[in-house]
């Protein structure tokens, strides 16, 4: 029989579970041998990080790393698609590996189940080859960013909202292209970013942009194509336009991977006025004597002059009966304040409290402040007026399990 020779050190096993990425003339033994030998590490289980991984773990890359200090919550399923039914409650590192693992059990993996900081992210990132920011805040974008740049690591960075998403390699030194700061040296403060827990999002969105922060992840590892690094992808799944933009090249001037860094050594603490964590900021614009709890409310014996704030489409969630609907985007932009001031003076009457609420309390407070100008001429006004703290979620939470929770 003649022997046969082979030019990889592959075992049959892994031929043939890969032999459809083998066959591709882009791709090949070599650089499913360079995958073998590579790691990476995916910061956030969460709707980017769970496609990420399952694609990561699927190809064959060495070493997965991955990073969450969140639990597996049933609003999380829908595009968390990494987690199950039966992981909810799980830490969403033990899901994820779970998961991983089921579909391929050669993979080593590491777990951290916790919140990444400015003093514990060093000795992380530095062990892995690559980096997958999938996390969902300015704070942790900034910590990841400093710290791959910082210990020279290539950043796979994605961002999704409603039915739109971005995409950018970023500190890829082969192509000296830029890092997040140079783009972007600061961050906005907290609340002018929106969340997908604030505006929502869709699953599949997420998908695309997680799988694609997969693919550009083995191309920097295996050195294959031409990496997203100076540009960007831009994503908008309701219109389905996909465009690549070019960015600016690496800032001289930027201050940490520039010519004279003031981030050095390690990533700074974030400024003490912004939230410490991916929770969202709750805003607190109001003194105690304009907000009423939902547990004073619901014993209040005043008669009540409920104004939702909400957008259209939430109410069919739910709503409070006999409420009246006011949207933030009429209230603060619509300029009809005329028309608007009669309809209220007509509804309220002389002996009701009025009070605003919204989701979780946050928009309630600005329209609290733009009623007391609007309704300045009504009588005591400032002590009538009040929004409802913590919203229809702290209603559900203290007062009534039955209204649903979102
Ligand atoms: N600094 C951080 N350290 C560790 N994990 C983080 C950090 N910041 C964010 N994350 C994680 O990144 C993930 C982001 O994913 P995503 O926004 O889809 O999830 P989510 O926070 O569960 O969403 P929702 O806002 O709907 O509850 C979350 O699982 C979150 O816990
Ligand atoms: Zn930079």
């Amino acid at each position: 029989m003649t022997k046969h020779i082979r030019n990889h050190s592959l075992s049959n096993d892994e031929v043939q579970r890969y032999s459809r990425q083998l066959i591709l003339s882009e791709f090949g033994v070599h650089a499913q041998e360079r995958l073998k030998d590579s790691s990476a590490l995916i910061i956030g289980c969460g709707g980017l990080g769970s496609p990420a991984a399952l694609y990561l773990a699927s190809s064959g890359l060495g070493r997965l790393g991955l990073v969450d200090h969140d639990n597996v919550d049933i609003s999380n399923l829908h595009r968390q698609i990494i987690h199950r039914e039966t992981t909810i409650g799980k830490t969403k590192v033990e899901s994820a590996q779970i998961t991983c693992l089921q579909i391929n059990s050669s993979l080593k993996i590491d777990t951290y189940n916790q919140l990444l900081t400015y003093e514990n992210i060093m000795p992380i990132v530095k062990q892995y080859d690559v980096i997958l920011d999938c996390t969902d805040n300015v704070i942790t974008r900034y910590l990841i960013n400093d710290a791959c740049v910082l210990c020279q690591k290539p950043l796979v960075s994605a961002s999704v909202i409603r039915l739109e998403g971005q995409l950018s390699v970023w500190n890829y030194i082969e192509k000296n292209g830029p890092c997040y700061r140079c783009l972007y040296p600061q961050a906005p403060p907290e609340e002018t970013v929106s969340t997908c827990s604030d505006v929502g999002v869709l699953g599949p969105v997420c998908g695309t942009l997680g799988s694609l922060q997969a693919l550009e992840a083995i191309k920097i590892v295996t050195k294959i194509g031409d990496v997203l690094s100076n540009r960007m992808l831009l994503v908008d799944g309701l219109s389905m336009n996909f465009r690549t933009i070019k960015l600016r090249n690496r800032q001289t001037t930027c201050a940490v991977c520039g010519t004279n860094p003031t981030i050095i050594n390690q990533p700074s603490p974030p400024p003490m006025n912004q939230c410490s964590n991916d929770q969202p900021c709750r805003k607190n614009l109001l003194n105690r004597n304009e907000r009423i709890t939902a547990n004073d409310l619901s014993k209040s014996n005043l008669s009540s002059f409920i104004i939702d704030v909400r957008p259209e489409h939430e109410l069919n969630i739910a709503q409070f009966d006999n409420s009246f609907h006011l949207p933030m985007d009429r209230l603060l932009y619509k300029n009809d304040d005329e028309q608007l001031r009669n309809e209220l003076r007509t509804n309220i009457e002389n002996n009701q409290q009025i009070i605003i609420v919204c989701r979780r309390g946050n928009d309630s407070q600005l329209a609290v402040r733009r009623l007391k100008e609007l309704l300045s001429d009504i009588d005591n006004i400032d002590e009538k007026i009040k929004d409802l703290e913590g919203g229809f979620q702290a209603w559900h939470t203290d007062v009534d399990s039955t209204f649903p929770l979102y």
